[in-house]
C-alpha cells in the first residue's frame, strides 16, 4: 500500500548536502525524561521534506508527530541526530542562531491562529518582517492578500474576523517572508469544514504556485489528502509514506498501522 522512496528526500543524499530537501531529519532521537519513566518519542527518524512540496505527517496518537515537527522547527532540541535546514545542522547551533532561524527562515501556522489581538490583520501579517527589520516585497504581499481573500479585512482586529479569516491571516503572516519551510500544526483543527477546506486549498496552492515548502501535522485523512505526500510515523519511527495521497489510501495506511500490519 505504501510506495516507498529514499527515506531522506526521494532523490538526493542529505548527508552529502545534495538533497532537494528544504529540511531533513537524520537519525533523529528524542528521549523525554530519564530512567524508568523515559519516553523515546523519536527513535532514529531519517526523513527529508522536498522543496516546494506539501507534506503531511500522520500517525497514531503518541507516535511522535508533534515531537518531530518541533525538533525540525527548532522549537525543541533533539537528544541525538541532526536537523538540516537548507544544509545547516540546527542541532549544533547556539540558541541565538536558532532563534534567528526560527524568526527568519521558518513560518508557523498553529491550530489556535496565535494572532496578536491588539494588532490589525495587516499589522499581524507584517509582524515577522517588522521584527526582523525587513521590508516586505509589496508586490508579493499584495498578491498574497488578494489570493487569501483578505483585501477587505486588513484593518480589522482578529476578534472581528471569523475563524477561517483569522487562519488566513496567520497563513499570510507565515508566507509573507517566503520562509524556507512553513510548519503547520493541525491548521484546520479549530475550523468548520468549509473554512478548513479553504485553508487546505490555500496551503496546497502555496506549494504549487509559489513553490513554498510546507510540512503539516494532522490527524485528519481528509486534510492529508490535500498534500503531495504523507509521511507515516508509528512508535517514534518512520512507518512508510504515500505519494499523491487520497482519503482512501491514507485511511487504509492508518488502519494497517493500528492493526500492526
Ligand atoms: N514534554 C514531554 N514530556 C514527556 N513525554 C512527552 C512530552 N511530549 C511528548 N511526550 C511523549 O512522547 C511521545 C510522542 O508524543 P507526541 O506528542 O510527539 O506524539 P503525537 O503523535 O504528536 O501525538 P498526538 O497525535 O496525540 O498529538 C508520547 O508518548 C508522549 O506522551
Amino acid at each position: 500500500m505504501q510506495r516507498q522512496s529514499s527515506p531522506v528526500s526521494g532523490r538526493g543524499n542529505v548527508a552529502g548536502h545534495e538533497s532537494l530537501a528544504a529540511v531533513a531529519a537524520v537519525d533523529l532521537v528524542k528521549v523525554y525524561g530519564a530512567g524508568d519513566t523515559a519516553v523515546r518519542a523519536l527513535d532514529g527518524v531519517t526523513v527529508g521534506f522536498e522543496r516546494g512540496r506539501f507534506t503531511a505527517i500522520m500517525g497514531p496518537s503518541g507516535s511522535g508527530k508533534s515531537t518531530l515537527m518541533h525538533c525540525l522547527a527548532g522549537l525543541d532540541t533533539a537528544t541525538s541526530g541532526q536537523v538540516l535546514l537548507g544544509g545547516t545542522d540546527l542541532t549544533t547551533q547556539p540558541d541565538k542562531v536558532l532563534t534567528k532561524a526560527r524568526r527568519e527562515r521558518i513560518g508557523f501556522v498553529f491550530q489556535s491562529f496565535n494572532l496578536l489581538p491588539q494588532l490589525t490583520a495587516a499589522a499581524n501579517i507584517t509582524l515577522p518582517l517588522d521584527l526582523a527589520g525587513r521590508k516586505p516585497d509589496r508586490e508579493f504581499q499584495d498578491r498574497l492578500i488578494t489570493t487569501l481573500g483578505l483585501s477587505g479585512r486588513l484593518n480589522h482586529l482578529p476578534a472581528e474576523l471569523s475563524g477561517g479569516q483569522q487562519q488566513r491571516v496567520a497563513l499570510a503572516r507565515a508566507l509573507v517572508s517566503r520562509p524556507e519551510v512553513v510548519f503547520a500544526d493541525e491548521p484546520t483543527g479549530n475550523l468548520d469544514s468549509r473554512s478548513g477546506a479553504e485553508v487546505l486549498a490555500l496551503l496546497q496552492n502555496s506549494a504549487r504556485d509559489l513553490g513554498q515548502t510546507i510540512v503539516m501535522v494532522t490527524h485528519d485523512p481528509g486534510a492529508a489528502a490535500y498534500a503531495d505526500r504523507v509521511v507515516m510515523l508509528a512508535d517514534g519511527r518512520l512507518a512508510g509514506e504515500i505519494q499523491n495521497p487520497d482519503i482512501a489510501s491514507v485511511t487504509d495506511a492508518l488502519q494497517n498501522l493500528a492493526a500492526g500490519r
